[in-house]
């Protein structure tokens, strides 16, 4: 049984609906050893033929059979198989990958066989040195005479160990040494065992081999041997496997290393888009934490203060009736439970103030427009003297007990008594409420002038229960146990309704200020980073553009590739890992400038604000990665597509 066999092969060309038959029954055996000569005029379909026999052509009729083996040229796949394990491919325009060296020349092909890193390297050197260019590895195509490049496409098509080598007028463009050489190196193919079939015109190329075959009109006119063919080894061959996804990356990078220059350029221009994204990201978070930061700073993000709802009032707390115990706007023990036990609630506590309090000693007297109750919502730090008002104590400001109480230096002020009376709008009576207090300490002069006063709870307490007042609370001083609970916390109580479905109760806190703040940051913070989004799509248009650029001027590589066994998924891969390294280098570029500009703006704005005004995240980082991804694997699906499309023998015919 012959090794190859072609049966009743017919192939017709069409233009328009016109049919140009041009390989009109076909039927040939091809033997292990051989080195066969297929001879005829110049458009007689050797080339025709030589694409059918080589898996590149699936649209002829007839029957190809390799060791008995129907090749379903229907199936693309069998088809890349075939070509990948039983055919080698010489040209005679060479065919060479030109922004690979030599090495990488035949090293494409080798990646395709279960060889191991180390034994691909040493196969291709060797194949190299067989064919005499051992010194010529690190070369690339250009730099090399047609009888060098010739040899690297001969050790290119020997790579993958294939029975069947096909040479088109391997030849034609060599001179009479080179030519001497080559078919020297093909007849020892034959000898080896292979099967090697040649297209030529010259009579003399055809009796360098073993026998000839002449095609004549689209048929056989004579199959002549010339000699024996040879022996044939039962020499076990390489074993093949689809191309690693890891090959097609390797490619990849080296063609983007081969064309950095130009690559460079994408790379800038997608950079610029993405450095844009995650410095405005990172300014934004930078200025929202520092707006947070700010009013934390004057008041606990996690306290809340809560009112009773008020229609009338639309919501707001009528500060005139704040200390008017009993009325409408009091909590009711069960309502000041139901706080308390909302969850994520801490601490609850009573929250008076009182305005305009008229305070006397040794006949002086002093207005403080706010006197409100200590909380653990106060802290010590607004304290320049003494300390946190205890029963029957006061913590007056500095500029109250200098300038209107007359203490000539304000520590002298610690120990005194004071008397302290407001009134408390009750309905429509006013009811005045008095105490007596010790100064307890003195605190800083508030800023804007307005005169403050602190005393405890039970005080300001027990003040109202002599004045026949109720103490239940017209406002209430929450803590929330963690700062991320804090707005969940506010609503549920803000949702809290009676039983005839009327809202009982209105929180503030700053944490509702801190968000509003930062709602608008984040708003111009997105407006900026979507201008530098639209940058991306001008990337991912230059991206596109240069991709398609690419396919083109690399159409004939795409058609070697396929040609030595590469699949269309695997030309997809190439275009699309070679955009994924463009974008993910723009991408780690753009974000160490972004970090190098963020650590700029920093340092000199330290001067003005202990503060880091740009504050880049993982988040801005990852989204800048995934948008480069993104922008990478989109801009490279259609090229990608389009080149995997290419039939093969077109792309091998580009120029
Ligand atoms: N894609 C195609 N579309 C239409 N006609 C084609 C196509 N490819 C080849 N042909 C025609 O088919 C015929 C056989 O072409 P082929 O290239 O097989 O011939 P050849 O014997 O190899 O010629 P040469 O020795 O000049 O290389 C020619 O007439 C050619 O014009």
């Amino acid at each position: 049984m012959a090794y190859l066999e072609l049966k009743n092969i017919r192939k017709s060309y069409f233009l328009g609906k016109e049919e140009f038959p041009v390989l009109k029954g076909i039927d040939l055996n091809f033997d292990l050893g051989d080195f066969v000569s297929i001879l005829g005029e110049s458009g007689g379909g050797k080339s025709t033929l030589m694409n059918i026999i080589g898996g590149l052509d699936r649209n002829f009729s007839g029957e190809v059979l390799v060791k008995g083996k129907l090749l379903d040229h229907k199936q693309e796949k069998e088809l890349d198989r075939y070509r990948r394990e039983t055919i080698g491919y010489i040209y005679q325009s060479y065919n060479l990958v030109s922004h690979l060296s030599v090495l990488d020349n035949v090293l494409v092909s080798l990646d395709m066989t279960t060889l191991n890193k180390k034994e691909r390297e040493s196969r291709a050197k060797e194949l190299l040195q067989k064919v005499g260019l051992e010194k010529q590895i690190k070369k690339y195509p250009n730099q090399l005479s047609g009888g060098q490049k010739q040899r690297v496409a001969i050790a290119r098509a020997l790579a993958s160990d294939p029975k069947v080598i096909i040479a088109d007028e391997p030849t034609g463009a060599l001179d009479a040494e080179n030519t001497t050489e080559v078919l020297e190196l093909l007849n020892d193919i034959a000898k080896e065992g292979r099967l090697v079939i040649t297209v030529t015109h010259s009579q003399a190329v055809a009796d360098a081999g073993t026998r000839i075959v002449r095609l004549a009109d689209g048929q056989i006119e004579s199959d002549e041997r010339l000699k024996p063919a040879f022996a044939t080894t039962d020499k076990e061959m390489l074993g093949s496997r689809p191309l690693p996804l890891m090959a097609s990356i390797r490619t990849a990078a080296k063609h983007f290393k081969y064309n950095i220059k130009h690559n460079s350029l994408i790379i800038l221009g997608t950079a610029i888009g993405l450095f844009a994204v995650v410095l405005f990201s990172g300014l934004g978070n930078g200025i929202s934490g520092y707006i947070g930061d700010q009013i934390a700073k004057v008041a606990n993000p996690q306290s809340v203060t809560v009112s009773r709802y008020s229609k009338e009032t639309d919501g707001e707390s009528n500060a005139a009736v704040l200390l008017g115990g009993g009325s409408k706007q009091a909590f009711t023990a069960d309502q000041i439970k139901q706080i308390k036990d909302t969850s994520h609630v801490s601490k609850v506590e009573n929250s008076y103030s009182a305005t305009n309090v008229n305070t006397t000693y040794n006949g002086k007297s002093a207005t403080v427009t706010s006197l409100t109750n200590w909380t653990s919502e106060d802290t010590t730090d607004s304290i320049k003297a003494g300390n946190a008002p205890k029963e029957n104590e006061v913590l007056l400001d500095e500029t109250t007990v200098t300038k209107r109480l007359g203490f000539s230096n304000y520590k002298d002020a610690i120990g005194k008594e004071v008397t302290m009376t407001y009134q408390v709008q009750n309905g429509q009576s006013a009811t005045p409420v008095t105490f007596t207090a010790k100064i307890a300490g003195v605190t800083k002069a508030n800023s804007q002038g307005i005169a403050q006063g602190l005393t405890s709870t039970q005080t300001i307490q027990a003040a109202m229960e002599k004045s026949g007042l109720s103490t239940a609370p017209t406002s209430l001083n929450l803590k929330v146990d963690n700062m991320d609970n804090v707005k969940a916390t506010t609503k549920k109580i803000d949702q809290i309704k009676d039983s005839s479905s009327n809202r009982l109760y209105k929180t503030s806190s700053v944490m509702s200020i801190i968000d509003q703040a930062q709602t608008y940051v984040n708003l111009a913070t997105n407006v900026l980073a979507t201008i530098a989004g639209i940058s991306l799509i001008v990337s991912a248009l230059m991206i596109i553009v240069t991709m398609y650029m690419s396919v083109s001027a690399r159409t004939k590589e795409i058609g070697i590739l396929r040609a030595i066994g590469e699949s269309k998924g695997d030309i997809q891969w190439l275009f699309i890992t070679e955009s994924l390294i463009t974008g993910l280098i723009s991408a780690i570029f753009a974000t160490g400038l972004a970090f190098l500009v963020e650590a700029g703006i920093n340092a000199a704005l330290k001067g003005t604000a202990d503060y880091a005004f740009v504050q880049i995240t993982a988040g801005n980082v990852t989204t800048a990665f995934v948008l480069a991804i993104l922008i990478s694997l989109l801009a490279a699906m259609l090229p990608a597509r389009r080149a995997s499309k290419l039939n093969p023998i077109d792309a091998l015919s580009a120029d």
